[in-house]
């Protein structure tokens, strides 16, 4: 018999203005613990603004936000990594003159201040070397490449020791085989019992790895299921995914 779910975080109608803009308008989104959610929608649709609204980084205007029960709406962004939610950025922005090895041990110091730093700088090794950067441990971050400064900020993220992981368009600016071998790796995290909500504007990438997708449309959530359901839905197509996705999807039987 399967476990019950266990629901990790939970939004209820949570919006956030900017001046006049309203970049997050009475969201409700519910993760339960081991899931893979994908988040999508067109740019501008208010993706980054809901995980840095969860993070801490921009709290809600109004609503609430729960994580593993507990209301977390206004909680800064030091204690929400404190408490196990970890995030990359889409812009990845290392400490430059930093070697990779002491990046990720400046976040896992982040996270958990009581760590030793030897402790912290033994553990970045193992994470760099799960992302494969074993080879560039001691070198200066501004020398990586760009999808070496993604696999980086996955380090980092994974030193953050998190509950609930949220990657933020991880395989932007990357070719094909890098895309590769970062699905594999959101694999093994998932496999590892991670939670994970991902932006992902490369939906063979979200189909691939997502065992669910939310749909977000300025600002507002317009779809939140499986995602086989979520390619077929035609408010999601109309917004995002255009006719020629369907078309092709559809063929594909
Ligand atoms: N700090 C901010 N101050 C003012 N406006 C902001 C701020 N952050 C985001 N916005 C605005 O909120 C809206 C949603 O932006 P957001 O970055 O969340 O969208 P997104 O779905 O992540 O887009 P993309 O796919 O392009 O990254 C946009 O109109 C954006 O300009």
């Amino acid at each position: 018999m399967s476990e019950p779910a266990h629901e990790i975080l939970h939004l209820s109608n949570v919006s956030r203005h900017f001046s006049g803009l309203k970049a997050l308008s009475d969201v409700s989104l519910s993760v339960n613990k081991g899931e893979v959610v994908g988040l999508i929608g067109p740019n501008g649709a208010g993706k980054t603004t809901l995980v840095n609204t969860i993070c801490g980084v921009t709290p809600a205007s109004s609503g609430v936000v729960t994580f593993n029960g507990q209301d977390i709406t206004r909680i800064k962004t030091y204690q929400s990594a404190r408490m196990g939610l970890s995030r990359t950025f889409q812009i990845v922005q290392p400490f430059a003159e930093y070697s990779a090895r002491d990046n990720v041990a400046a976040a896992a110091l982040f996270s958990q201040p009581g760590e030793s730093l030897k402790s912290a700088r033994e553990a970045a090794r193992a994470h760099l070397s799960f992302v494969g950067l074993d080879a560039q441990v001691d070198q200066p971050a501004a020398t990586l490449t760009l999808a070496m400064r993604k696999r980086l900020e996955l380090a980092k993220a994974l030193a953050m020791k998190p509950k609930l992981l949220f990657l933020d368009e991880v395989n932007a600016g990357l070719n094909s085989a890098e895309v590769e071998r970062a699905t594999k790796l959101i694999h093994q995290l998932a496999a590892d019992g991670i939670t994970i909500v991902m932006i992902e504007h490369l939906m063979k990438v979200v189909l691939n790895v997502c065992t669910r997708i939310a749909v977000l449309h300025n600002g507002r959530l317009i779809a939140d299921g499986a995602p086989r359901d979520i390619i077929k839905d035609p408010a999601v197509v109309d917004a995002y995914l255009g006719q020629q996705y369907a078309q092709r999807n559809a063929a594909r039987g």
